[in-house]
């Protein structure tokens, strides 16, 4: 099935009817909610469809691009388009960390700081001088000789170090090329407790999923995360908290199932179609974007979610929620707008490279992207 969107197309009969059958089906999925609980999912959905019209799932996301992507005002300051830190990089991964990184400075966030361990550092730092790079995590190999006490001192310090900067960063990427070390994930389940402490938002990917997935209690009510699970980390959050697999009849009530039960955490499960819900709404992003499956390709939505979550929020205070769109969870709006774009941004990355399209190529197309949509000036 191929649904038309954005603001200004309409939708064939055909198109029409599909949706109508998908919207059917949810409804039918959720046959344990009431009818005054679907009539609010609906307002909910209709909110982020913006002025297009048309009952669909599809989320108009150039309408809420153009909403949430600040105007470059000469009156504002350094930092104003957002400050993100990017929690990865390790023995093994080095571009995971930088992919996102650089993703957000591209976008137009005005820093980018990575935290990762020593040796990680040196080599972010040689792709990118626009990078901010803290060398704080280590490994369990790096400490090998250190007994338990040390390893409490080692702990706590990487906790302080991080902390000084904690509350400047409009929202955190947990997990991007993290890699599984036990000690290094005990370090950032703390990091976690305290960003939470102090409403940091937070995005989490790639082995930061794989430590939500074991103690899911670091972001189980808090609204203010995104879980962005590939097919393979979908496949294990599925498994840990519903307790089964994962069921391709229904994905929408799933998604919404899972999203429940991890207490309204925003969930982008990537795919064909990236599906996003908060518990409350299901939304999709089906603009076409690359056949093209190179490692890399999540790490740019992260960093991207990370900004557009962040203008989101900066969007809903400024206009008071008078506007359907500043009705709706931030968390959402920054899914919807990070996964169009990267798309976007992979169709034409591909266009020129084929083949050998790869994800440097497509981080190059994210500012072209989004400047046809949100001209600069
Ligand atoms: N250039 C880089 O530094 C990159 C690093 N990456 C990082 O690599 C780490 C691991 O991410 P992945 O997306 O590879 O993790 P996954 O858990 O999706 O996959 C790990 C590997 O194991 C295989 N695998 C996993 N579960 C499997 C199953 N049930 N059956 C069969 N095979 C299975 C996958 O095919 C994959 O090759 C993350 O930290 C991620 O951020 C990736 O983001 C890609 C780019
Ligand atoms: N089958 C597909 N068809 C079209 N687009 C896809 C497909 N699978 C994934 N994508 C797109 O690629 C993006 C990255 O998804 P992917 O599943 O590759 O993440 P990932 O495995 O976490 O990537 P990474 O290699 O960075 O860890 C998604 O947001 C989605 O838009
Ligand atoms: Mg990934």
């Amino acid at each position: 099935m191929f649904v038309k969107h954005g603001l200004n197309s309409g939708y064939s009969s055909l198109a029409s009817s599909a949706v109508l059958r998908r919207q059917q089906f949810l409804i039918r999925s959720l046959g344990v909610y009431s009818v005054s609980d679907i009539t609010h999912l609906k307002k909910r959905m209709e909110a982020v469809k913006c002025s297009s019209g048309g009952a669909s799932f599809e989320a108009d996301a150039e309408c809420v691009l153009r909403a949430i992507t600040p105007s470059l005002d000469p009156k504002r300051h350094k930092g104003q388009a957002g400050k993100i830190a990017v929690i990865g990089g390790c023995r093994e991964y080095t571009g995971a960390p930088y992919f996102a990184a650089i993703s957000a400075l591209k976008i137009g966030a005005d820093l980018s700081h990575v935290f990762c361990t020593q040796g990680a550092a040196t080599v972010i730092k040689s792709y990118s001088p626009e990078l901010i790079v803290h060398p704080i995590l280590e490994e369990s190999y790096s400490i090998i000789d250190v007994d338990d006490e040390g390893r409490r001192q080692i702990s706590k310090k990487i906790l302080s170090e991080f902390d000084k900067w904690m509350e400047r960063f409009d929202c955190l990427v947990i997990g991007p090329g993290l890699g599984r070390d036990p000690f290094l994930l005990e370090c950032v389940s703390k990091i976690m407790t305290h960003a939470r402490e102090s409403n940091v938002p937070m995005v989490v990917d790639g082995d930061g999923l794989f430590l939500v997935t074991n103690s899911i209690e670091l972001v189980s009510g808090y609204r203010l995360a995104v879980l962005t699970p590939n097919v393979n980390e979908y496949k294990r959050l599925v498994q840990k908290v519903l307790g089964g697999d994962v069921d391709d009849q229904n994905t929408h009530g799933e998604l919404l199932s899972l999203s429940k039960q991890i207490g309204g955490v925003t969930i982008l499960r990537k795919g064909k179609s990236d599906l996003i819900s908060d518990g409350e709404i299901v939304q999709s992003v089906s603009i076409y974007g690359s056949p093209r499956r190179c490692g890399g390709q999540g790490d740019i939505l992260s960093g991207s979610v990370a900004v557009f979550l962040s203008w989101a929020r900066q969007h809903i205070s400024a206009t008071k929620r008078e506007s359907t769109i500043s009705q709706t969870n931030p968390t959402v709006l920054g899914c919807i707008a990070g996964s169009a774009l990267l798309r976007k941004a992979a169709a034409l990355a591909f266009k020129h490279k084929k083949r050998s399209t790869l994800t440097t190529d497509i981080i190059e197309h994210l500012g072209q992207s989004l400047e046809a949509i949100c001209p600069a000036s």
